[in-house]
């Protein structure tokens, strides 16, 4: 388990980890989601002792990080899968990893079968690799410890939709297998594929967390019509929220509800669903948006 507490972050005048806590459960898979310059990674790199936080702290699996006698047999880092010297063959890396953690040689072989690097590719010096190669490269070098927890910054990032689906099922492997994993994304669509449990950061503080079920099945109901503001009138009448979309409404209620209001107030309806996911993503549409103006006025 990853206990993140109270974490703040500031850069001079600038907080860029404003007072988070979350948890990353065992047997999990929890998604970091925000939009680029959220904090993701200064709360990652804090985690694993790169970083020192202005105040909170976090423990893994009880402990400090930097208190771990040896590390890497206890939690797997991958935060940049760029940072591995592009001069030595993915099997180096891996050899020297296993050498630092004292582990036998015959790690190296398994552990790039297990990420699906052939023995060819693992000749290749690193700066031959993909970006999806260095990807499982960095995963190989975060699972060869066999550790119980996993933290992951973007590890997603240039594998195509195949490799998500890949790694979706080698973390949900190692979760079901009593393992805690943490993963960031920027991409909603990646999150919503891979992870369990998600924690939504924007601009250095949690906006929302919960299981994906539970953030997904608060959404509520999208419904479109000719006539979106009778409807949303007739709703209002009932205490129920709405909010104009295109074309309709996106209501703070079941299908059921809406339809029987609708049909009372003789609103023909052109779609009414609920709304997996419409929720979590206006959230963060509009959390991109706040941080794409920011980019904008600089
Ligand atoms: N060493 C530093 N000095 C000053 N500001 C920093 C430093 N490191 C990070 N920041 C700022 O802190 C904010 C959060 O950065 P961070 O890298 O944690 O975001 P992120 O969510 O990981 O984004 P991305 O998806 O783009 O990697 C950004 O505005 C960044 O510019």
């Amino acid at each position: 388990m990853i206990s993140v507490e109270h974490l703040t972050k500031h850069y001079g005048h600038f907080t860029a980890v404003d007072n988070v806590s979350f948890t990353a459960a065992t047997g999990r898979v929890t998604g970091f989601l925000g939009p680029n310059g959220a904090g993701k990674s200064t709360t990652m790199r804090i985690m694993v002792g790169l970083t020192r936080p202005s105040t909170g702290h976090v423990t893994i699996s009880g402990s400090d990080y930097r208190e771990l006698v040896n590390p890497g047999l206890e939690v797997g880092v991958l935060l940049d899968a760029s940072a591995q010297h592009a001069g030595r063959s993915g099997r180096e890396i891996l050899a020297i990893a296993a050498q630092t953690m004292g582990l036998p040689r015959s790690r190296v072989s398994e552990t790039l079968a297990r990420v699906g690097l052939t023995e060819s590719e693992a000749e290749r010096r690193v700066r031959n690799y993909s970006l999806g190669m260095r990807q499982r490269l960095g995963l190989a070098t975060a699972l060869i410890g066999d550790p119980q927890v996993l933290i992951l910054d973007e590890p997603a990032n240039g594998l195509d939709p195949a490799g998500i689906r890949w790694m979706r099922d080698l973390l949900r492997g190692f979760a079901d297998a009593g393992g805690t994993v943490l993963l960031s994304s920027h991409l909603l669509h990646e999150i919503e594929v891979i992870a369990d449990d998600i924690v939504v950061i924007g601009q250095g503080r949690i906006v929302a967390q919960g299981s994906k079920s539970e953030l997904l099945a608060a959404a509520g109901t999208l419904v479109r019509t000719a006539d979106p503001e009778r409807l949303a009138r007739a709703l209002a009448e009932a205490s129920v929220t709405t909010t104009p979309i295109d074309g309709g409404l996106r209501v703070d209620a079941d299908p059921e509800l809406v339809g029987e209001t609708a049909h009372r107030a003789g609103v023909a309806l052109r779609e009414l669903r609920a709304a997996d996911g419409a929720g979590l993503e206006e959230m963060f549409l509009e959390l991109t948006a706040e941080t794409a103006r920011e980019g904008a006025a600089a």
